[in-house]
């Protein structure tokens, strides 16, 4: 069984909305973001998180990974969010607008003294100006984190930037943190979609996030689950092809040979590594049925 974990569509919802916590068992999405901050209003923080305690702990939802997305730590309900959410086994808390690696450190703190399991991981929302300046100093701190995700909607905002189709403004904060994101083996995921009804705008930014390197993407709506799994997931092709080149290439290795020509391609050891990722990845979405 592979130890790669699918993480191509991973979608928020408001912690305050009992029907999305629960249609969420039966969405294809590889992971949810059960939401506490943005999309809950001050009133609903604590129904909020009611009703999220109770959804992981009623389980439920198979293969999906389970990411509670809690208030700030500095903010009036972030501790009692972590304290609360801790002992329950989620897979992940994410932690919102990270700017210091001291965050981090204190959230790992928090969670050991609050009994969470050593499989609760965290993950941290990378959306201002000063936490995209280090970046790595974040992505290096501890080994509960993860997982960076793009938080592009804060970071529009705080930078007076514009929402482009391709994405010029982002793509300085967005490289940043890939190469402190892979540069620690963190996963890393891109940033939500506003426009629900430009299907086609959607796709582009999924294949643009897939080019530049992401794991997946973050998504606001069941409607774009399945376009991000099949953007971020291995192609026919592309499986095919990886399968070939790693039984070429141990062939040669057999044979003593450290490079191989596959229809004419040169493949070196990097390539072959490409490949088992790959392949491992689609082993593991297949795994899902
Ligand atoms: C955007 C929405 C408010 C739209 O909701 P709604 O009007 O209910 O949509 P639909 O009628 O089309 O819904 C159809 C059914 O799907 C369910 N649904 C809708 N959204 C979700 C969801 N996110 N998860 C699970 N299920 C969902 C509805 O309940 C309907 O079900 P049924 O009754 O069976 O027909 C809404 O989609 C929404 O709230 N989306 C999430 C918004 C959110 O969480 N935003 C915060 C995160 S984004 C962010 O903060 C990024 C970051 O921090 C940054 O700075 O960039
Ligand atoms: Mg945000």
């Amino acid at each position: 069984m592979s130890s790669v974990r699918p993480r191509r569509s991973v979608l928020y919802m408001p912690g305050a909305n009992a029907r999305a916590l629960d249609k969420a068992r039966t969405l294809p999405a590889d992971a949810l973001i059960l939401d506490l901050e943005d999309a809950v209003s001050p009133d609903s923080k604590e129904l909020a998180r009611n009703q999220i305690a109770e959804a992981v702990k009623t389980g439920g939802y198979g293969y999906r990974e389970l990411i509670v997305r809690i208030n700030g730590l500095d903010t009036p309900w972030g501790l009692a969010d972590l304290k609360a959410i801790a002992p329950l086994g989620a897979d992940a808390i994410l932690l919102p607008k990270v700017e210091d690696p001291a965050t981090v450190s204190k959230a790992a703190i928090a969670l050991e003294q609050a009994g969470a399991s050593a499989k609760t991981t965290l993950w941290a929302m990378m959306e201002t100006p000063l936490g995209i300046l280090r970046a790595a100093e974040i992505a290096a701190v501890s080994k509960r984190l993860t997982c960076f995700v793009m938080g592009t909607s804060d970071l529009t905002k705080d930078l007076h930037a514009r929402h482009t189709p391709l994405r010029l403004p982002m793509l300085t904060s967005l490289g940043l943190c890939l190469l402190a994101g892979r540069a620690y083996g963190l996963t890393i995921l891109d940033g939500v979609y506003l426009d629900l009804k430009d299907e086609a705008g959607f796709e582009e930014s999924c294949i643009q996030g897939l080019e530049l390197g992401f794991d997946g993407k973050t998504l606001i709506h069941p409607s774009q689950v399945e376009p991000a799994n099949k953007v971020f997931a291995p192609s026919e092709g592309e499986i095919a092809w990886s399968r070939k080149i790693i039984e070429a290439f141990a062939e040669a290795e057999a044979q003593g040979k450290g490079v191989v020509l596959v229809d004419g391609k040169l493949i070196e050891n990097l390539h072959v590594d490409n490949a088992r990722r790959v392949v491992a990845l689609a082993d593991a979405i297949a795994a899902r049925g």
